[in-house]
């Protein structure tokens, strides 16, 4: 019996990785050694997603052949196909994917498989097909059709394509890859654990992301995007200070601020504040770009807390023309990349993964027959 807890596991060092590393303190984030402010805005997300599953950045023939099983294996299964109307009318985006994804195990190739190959095989196809999953919902939900995939464009330009039934700008396409490559990992997050835990059971792939899908939409996590847009939208613009600071003293949290491992900047926001300020100057409104600004500031005076990735991601995304309950399915999108690396690297190095609890409840109970409870 273990006798000392910490509380959310703060700190607890609960699996090896060789795939991402944060320094807290100094606000870095590196991907397999590669530091985040080189990849972004020069890797694409292709590249990220081999290099995070298959261990290297792809030369051109690996990167050829990549984004060749990317398209091979981009058309979900016809059981998730023939579900997606009816789960659009019934789920909300996140709860969808979840069931798509389960759905789409059943006509995966490898479906027996934990092998590392099937493994690979199955990550390439998971991250193909999770922007299809979130475009072919969101045509259902809304009566739109989606337009073929494009085979000049990346998987971020085809999925504002079939989002938005707009061709992309290429500037917007540049900017929402560079979102992609921001999202991709990040060590023991709540999402990424989750879908480990499951792996380490030996468990297969797709059982393990739709543990982390689940994860990763509780506003704590990957769904604080949404909320930050809802409170942008919710507050007048020239009245942020004052509602922060209503909301604080009411006791709330405000979404997309602080962090269990930076201390300092998120040095994806850094990245994301840069974004949101060109394409807010694109738009020729800049209101939510302000506005998330002042929000920083009153934040930061009050509590002395930084925005983590969440909060400048929700205006970019909107101001690409995103729906906002879109924003963490999109999230999923970039960190399919990461999370079945991460099974990949837990299935090739398996040990069960089970923590100890420390008991607080009652002790010595006599056992009574149910007359005389
Ligand atoms: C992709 C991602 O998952 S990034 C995180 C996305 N989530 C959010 O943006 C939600 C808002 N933020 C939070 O809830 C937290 O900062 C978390 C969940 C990210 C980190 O949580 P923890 O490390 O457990 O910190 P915890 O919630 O205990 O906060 C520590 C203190 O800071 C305060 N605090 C932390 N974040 C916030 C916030 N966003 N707004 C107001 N106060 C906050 C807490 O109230 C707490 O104060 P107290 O010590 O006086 O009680
Ligand atoms: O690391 C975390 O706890 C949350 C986070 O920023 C992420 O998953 O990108």
């Amino acid at each position: 019996m273990a006798d000392k807890s910490t509380k959310g596991l703060a700190d607890v060092v609960a699996a090896s990785t060789a795939l991402s590393d944060i320094d807290g303190k100094a606000g870095r984030l590196f991907y397999r050694g590669y530091d985040i402010h080189d990849l972004a805005g020069r890797a694409t997300f292709e590249e990220v997603a081999h290099l995070l599953q298959r261990g290297r950045l792809p030369d051109r023939a690996e990167l050829a052949a990549y984004s060749e099983s990317l398209a091979a294996g981009r058309e979900p299964g016809p059981l998730a196909a023939a579900n997606i109307a009816e789960i659009a009318g019934k789920q909300t985006p996140m709860e969808a994917l979840r069931s798509l994804v389960s759905l789409a195990a059943a006509d995966d190739p490898d479906k027996d498989s934990t092998a590392h190959e099937a493994n690979l095989r199955k990550a390439a196809r998971l991250t193909a097909q999770q922007p299809v999953l979130v475009a072919r919902y969101h045509a259902a939900r809304t009566g739109g059709s989606v337009p073929d995939a494009d085979p000049e464009l990346s998987i971020a330009g085809n999925f504002l394509l079939q989002v938005t039934g707009r061709r992309p700008e290429p500037r917007q396409v540049e900017i929402f890859d560079e979102c992609l490559v921001l999202h991709a990992d990040h060590t023991m997050n709540a999402s990424t654990f989750a879908a480990r835990v499951c792996a380490a059971t030996l468990s297969d792939m797709h059982s393990a992301i739709v543990a982390a899908i689940g994860t990763l939409k509780g506003p704590l996590h990957g769904g604080a995007n949404e909320q930050v847009m809802k409170t942008l939208e919710s507050i007048p613009a020239d009245g942020v200070a004052q509602a922060v600071r209503e909301k604080l003293a009411a006791g709330e949290k405000i979404m997309g601020f602080g962090h269990r491992v930076y201390k300092t900047e998120d040095p994806r926001a850094t990245h994301l504040r840069r974004m949101s300020a060109e394409l807010a100057e694109a738009a020729g409104d800049d209101t939510y770009y302000r506005m998330s600004k002042e929000m920083e500031e009153v934040v930061f005076e009050a509590k002395g807390l930084y925005p983590n990735v969440d909060f400048y991601a929700a205006s970019v995304y909107h101001y690409l023309g995103i729906p906002t309950d879109l924003f963490t399915p999109v999230f999923s999108i970039s960190r399919m990349s990461g999370w079945t690396a991460h099974v990949i690297e837990q299935h090739a190095d398996n040990r069960l993964i089970r923590p100890d609890s420390e008991y607080i409840g009652e002790t010595d109970q006599k056992w009574k027959p149910i007359d005389e409870r």
